[in-house]
């Protein structure tokens, strides 16, 4: 999936993905993950999404990275901060008061850039990429934020009727790009009533992965 996809998504406003409420789960199932205000949490390809907002109402700190400008920017106004632009290589800071935002790549995003995490939020972000990239994405995120727990999304559904986003992620995939590292705790897994692309069954599959002891 390249960059020229997704910013000819967003150019031509194809953003069925933006929810325009924060996400269910999100609300659900997210500060038993960090209970704790003032915790650091990374959004992986964030796009504009209102469960920023959301985060930064519970009192925490947000980093997400996004390749799309105008998203970001769309971000921004939705949260009324008017952000402060660092470049930082391939990349572009967009900071103010408690949110971070990176613009490019997340594949050129490092560790001392994105500092230290407490917790991963990806809701459309594992899904968005197609397998090779998902191998690549999981072991980067995992890398760069030192195995940070997460609340991971998925959705489920005969990925042969449906050729493209939101990809289906399977149980035994979660499992295999992440075992080593985490322990993995299948939260809910609800039936999405419309499917998924108009492909039914589908289901919402919910992870909360906690960092194994080592
Ligand atoms: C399915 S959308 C999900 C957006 C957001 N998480 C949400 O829930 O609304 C996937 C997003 O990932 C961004 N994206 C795709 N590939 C990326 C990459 N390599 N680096 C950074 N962002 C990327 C796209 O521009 C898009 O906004």
């Amino acid at each position: 999936m390249s960059a020229n996809y997704w910013l000819k998504r967003w150019k031509d406003d194809d953003i069925g993905f933006h929810e325009n409420n924060v996400n269910p789960y999100l609300d659900r199932y997210f500060t038993n993950l960090v209970p704790s205000i003032d915790s650091r949490i990374f959004v992986p390809l964030c796009g504009k999404t209102k469960d920023i907002a959301w985060l930064l109402n519970k009192g925490m700190h947000v980093v997400g990275v996004e390749l799309s400008v105008s998203a970001i920017k769309a971000l921004f106004i939705d949260l009324g901060l008017a952000p402060t632009l660092t470049q930082y290589g391939q990349l572009t800071q967009y900071c103010a008061g408690n949110v971070t935002i990176w613009v490019g790549d997340i594949f050129a995003l490092t560790t001392e850039l994105l500092g230290s995490v407490d917790a991963i939020y990806d809701r459309g972000a594992l899904v968005a990429l197609p397998f090779k990239l998902r191998k690549k994405y999981t072991a980067h995120i995992t890398n760069i934020t030192k195995s940070a727990p997460q609340l991971l999304i998925c959705c489920v559904y005969d990925q042969s009727k449906h050729d493209g986003t939101p990809y289906s992620v399977s149980a035994q995939e979660v499992f295999d790009h992440y075992h080593r590292i985490y322990s993995l705790k299948l939260i809910t897994c609800d039936a999405i009533t419309n499917g998924v692309k108009g492909v039914k069954p589908a289901n919402a599959v919910v992870w909360l992965l906690s960092r194994k002891n080592c």
